[in-house]
């Protein structure tokens, strides 16, 4: 399987190039350069398969020569081992139509471990073929963060520094992250947004005097392991709910485009979605442009579900790739204006290609409370504000009814105390792996968000590559 970046200038990679490339060199994103096509049968086939073997069924043809069958097996069986339910991603009925993909089940409570899992013991055998280290740089809302330190944290060869937006976070997710007091964990509180943080992150790929010295990777979606974990669950679930015999709409709150593309690349690979409803909170950039076609930023304003206060998207540009005749050179024009300008209008051909499986939806602080709140007194079920934008928009979309929809619940309820209290009058405790989580140190350092100050701070404390 060959890679080829968004902007049309990089190398195509193939899939050990990519994992540890992160971020294509013209400051693209990688995406296969074709998408891979399962069969029926072969969709029929996964059904009840153990979710580590259904992984790597569906993950092989991304991998390619990159792994054996057996190899990846063994990656897969050791990531989701560590999760704490036997099915890994369970489902929960909530109503006739309505249904929950509990995705965190893993050791730091979110869907990001899913992939970060599987990512930390990529990165383990890949550079355990060279002499090569890595220096990873990565920008978190507050999940991503945690899920990729407790994949690295320790390991020989990595040195990980994680940007977040200083005071923006809930008190559990800054604490996840900053009381893994291994020596290659840097956490950095900045002054600004996520979306700051995460162009510091994509800047430091072009910086010249930065990657002379040290091998820059990513652990967030941007890597596109990160997406390739993801594309699993959608058919775990899809076949679980009669796939390929029936379709299936998805329901997914969404920040940076991430989660909602790995429900693309499904439908790419013949699982058969009826939508995907992209949800969003009032950061809403991505309900105007699948709405409207207006893909503008306005300032990132915090809330209550805040790993979904981004405004810039980075894997739409996957989307607006694939989706607009896959041109390159076009899209790279179109990403450099809106780099300049922070606003750009979608071609039609990209408007009415997302239209063909996207619809969206935005709720607002209200609606996401009620939303907690529905699924507490109706169905029995605590979910966080993350997963309530999600069911929110799913019991607005008006899927037809014959139809089941799967919100996809991103992140237990126990990493958003306050606001789930205040929704249901209950506070969810912590899960007991976590719950001495107030009585540990924390360590991390206080930046301005400014990029010569970040890329000094990684130079003086990242191992040189070679
Ligand atoms: C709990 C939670 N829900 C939803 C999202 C949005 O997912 P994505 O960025 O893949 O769109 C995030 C962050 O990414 C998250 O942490
Ligand atoms: N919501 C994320 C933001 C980063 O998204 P990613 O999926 O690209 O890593 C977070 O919680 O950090």
């Amino acid at each position: 399987m060959q890679y080829v970046s968004t902007r049309g200038s990089a190398p195509a990679l193939d899939f050990e190039g990519v994992t540890l490339a992160g971020l294509a060199s013209d400051g693209g994103l990688y995406i296969p350069a074709e998408w891979p096509r399962f069969s029926e049968a072969e969709i029929a086939a996964l059904a009840g398969l153990p979710y580590a073997q259904l992984a790597a069924r569906v993950m092989q043809p991304f991998v390619g020569d990159s792994l054996t069958p057996e190899k990846l097996l063994e990656l897969c069986e050791k990531a989701y081992g560590r999760f704490a339910h036997k099915a890994v991603t369970p489902l929960v009925q909530l109503d006739e139509q309505n249904w929950l993909l509990e995705l965190f089940h893993g050791p730091t409570l979110a869907f990001k471990d899913v992939a970060l899992q599987l990512l930390g013991l990529l990165f383990e055998e890949f550079l355990s073929r060279s002499d090569a280290r890595l220096t990873i740089v990565g920008a978190t809302s507050g999940d991503t963060g945690s899920a990729a330190i407790d994949a690295v944290a320790g390991r020989d060869r990595v040195d990980i520094f994680m940007l977040h937006p200083n005071g923006r976070v809930s008190d559990v997710q800054r604490r996840q992250m900053t009381t893994v007091l291994s020596p290659n964990v840097y956490n950095i509180a900045i002054d600004g947004s996520f979306d700051d943080a995460q162009a510091m992150v994509k800047r430091m790929f072009g910086d010249r005097a930065m990657t002379d010295r040290f091998r820059i990777s990513a652990v967030n979606s941007i890597n596109w392991a990160r997406l390739m974990a993801q594309v699993v669950y959608y058919f775990a679930v899809g076949v679980q709910l009669g796939a390929p015999h029936r379709k299936i709409a998805f329901s997914v709150p969404t920040g940076n485009f991430g989660d909602v593309f790995a429900g693309y690349v499904a439908a790419q690979m013949g699982l058969p979605v009826e939508k995907l409803i992209v949800a969003t909170n009032v950061n809403d950039i991505l309900h105007r442009a699948l709405s409207s076609g207006d893909y503008s930023t306005g300032t990132v304003t915090p809330t209550a579900a805040p790993s979904m206060d981004i405004q810039v998207s980075s894997n739409f540009e996957r989307l607006l790739f694939d989706v607009g005749g896959r041109d390159g050179v076009a899209l790279a024009e179109q990403m450099r204006g809106f780099e300049a300008t922070k606003a750009m209008q979608l071609t039609n051909q990209q408007r009415e290609g997302a239209a063909a499986l996207f619809t969206s939806a935005r709720a607002d602080p209200d609606q996401m409370t009620q939303a907690i709140r529905w699924a507490y007194e109706e169905c029995g079920e605590v979910i966080d504000p993350h997963t309530a934008i999600g069911l929110h928009a799913a019991r607005n979309a008006g899927i037809d009814p014959a139809v089941p929809v799967v919100t996809l619940a991103t992140a237990h309820p126990a990493k958003f105390r306050d606001a789930v209290e205040r929704a249901t009058g209950t506070r969810p405790t912590l899960p007991t792996r976590i719950g001495d989580l107030f009585e540990r140190e924390e360590r991390y350092a206080e930046l301005p968000g400014d990029y010569d100050a970040i890329a000094a701070y990684v130079a003086e404390h990242a191992t040189p590559n070679g």
